[in-house]
């Protein structure tokens, strides 16, 4: 597959601040890629370096081979935008605003934009100054699928989404990229890049310390479950078994603690032939799988995911 993006040791400081140093990605026709950071990494740097709102400081980044700075206004008419804040004019209703985009754009098929309202459940008739975040969310991501565009650029695009609007912003992104659309798109959950993506970056501190198969960020997930049994367990139960990494006894009730590294399957089954009573799991955000790093080690490129 032909490269769609390619970021090449692109830089964006503001002043003497930090934004992104030296990012270097590219992303294939028809991929769904996904932007992981924590808050302040350097995600909608890039994302409105891409979009041609910012200039690079040094580096470039092109699109469909054509620079995202000066040929911008080209660019712009191969992509569907999300902001990290979509707002409008106050007063506009969302059918005005999505009427508005459309003949902006020109060639959009009103039955798609009728669909995709009803498959968020938005209601446009609504002024926009009375929207809620998710609701806003909505009309920013109605907007950017409806003209079908080649590529798909959304900053952090559940924010504000309950878990049902979610689930059918996943199935959009499936269905964008069976036929053939590109996503790239940012976040800083972890589970919400696991569903849509199929490769992610991650940047840190304004760097990008890995591009890797989602499969592989999976792989370096720790759980830490927590097993309640009706006598006293024993720790060799579970010592040794696929994926754990470390057992600890509970002081209260009779209950041990296991750290798995990946699948929990080995830990599960153990557990039932055991006579557990209870499980909790507790997964760790994409930040606490950072901190975890940055205890072991902490020069970037040592991250080991
Ligand atoms: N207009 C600006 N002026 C000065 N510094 C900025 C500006 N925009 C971003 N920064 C700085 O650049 C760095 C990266 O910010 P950016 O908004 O790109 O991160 P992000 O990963 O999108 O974070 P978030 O998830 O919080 O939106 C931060 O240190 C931020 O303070």
């Amino acid at each position: 597959m032909k490269d769609l993006i390619q970021v090449n040791n692109l830089s964006k400081t503001y002043g003497k601040q930090r934004g992104i140093h030296n990012v270097t990605f590219s992303i294939a026709e028809g991929e769904v890629f996904g932007f992981l950071g924590p808050n302040g990494a350097g995600k909608t740097t890039t994302i409105r370096t891409l979009m041609g709102f910012l200039k690079p400081t040094s580096g470039q980044a092109l699109i469909g081979g054509l620079d995202c700075w000066s040929q911008a206004t080209q660019i712009k008419r191969m992509v569907g935008y999300l902001p990290g804040e979509f707002s409008f004019d106050p007063n506009m209703t969302g059918a005005q605003i999505l009427s508005y985009l459309g003949h902006l754009r020109g060639g959009v098929d009103q039955q798609y934009v009728k669909q995709l309202i009803e498959r968020l459940d938005f209601d446009p008739a609504k002024r926009f100054h009375t929207y809620s975040r998710g609701n806003k969310q909505k009309i920013g991501l109605v907007q950017a699928f409806m003209h079908k565009p080649q590529l798909l650029i959304l900053d952090e695009p559940t924010g504000g989404l309950d878990p049902l609007n979610q689930q059918e912003f996943n199935k959009m992104i499936t269905e964008v990229s069976t036929a053939g659309q590109t996503v790239f798109l940012s976040s800083h959950i972890l589970p919400e890049v696991e569903h849509t993506c199929t490769r992610v970056g991650i940047i840190r501190e304004g760097e990008l310390v890995r591009v890797s198969e989602v499969s592989t960020l999976k792989d370096l997930k720790q759980s830490n479950i927590l097993i309640h049994f009706t006598a006293e367990p024993e720790l060799a139960w579970f010592n040794g078994l696929p994926g754990v990494i470390n057992v600890q006894r509970e002081q209260h009730g009779h209950a041990l603690l296991i750290t798995v590294q990946g699948e929990q399957q080995a830990v599960i089954q153990a557990a039932a032939q055991h006579q557990a009573i209870s499980m909790t799991t507790h997964e760790p955000g994409l930040e606490e799988i950072f901190l975890r790093f940055y205890q072991k080690e902490t020069r970037p490129d040592a991250i080991a995911i």
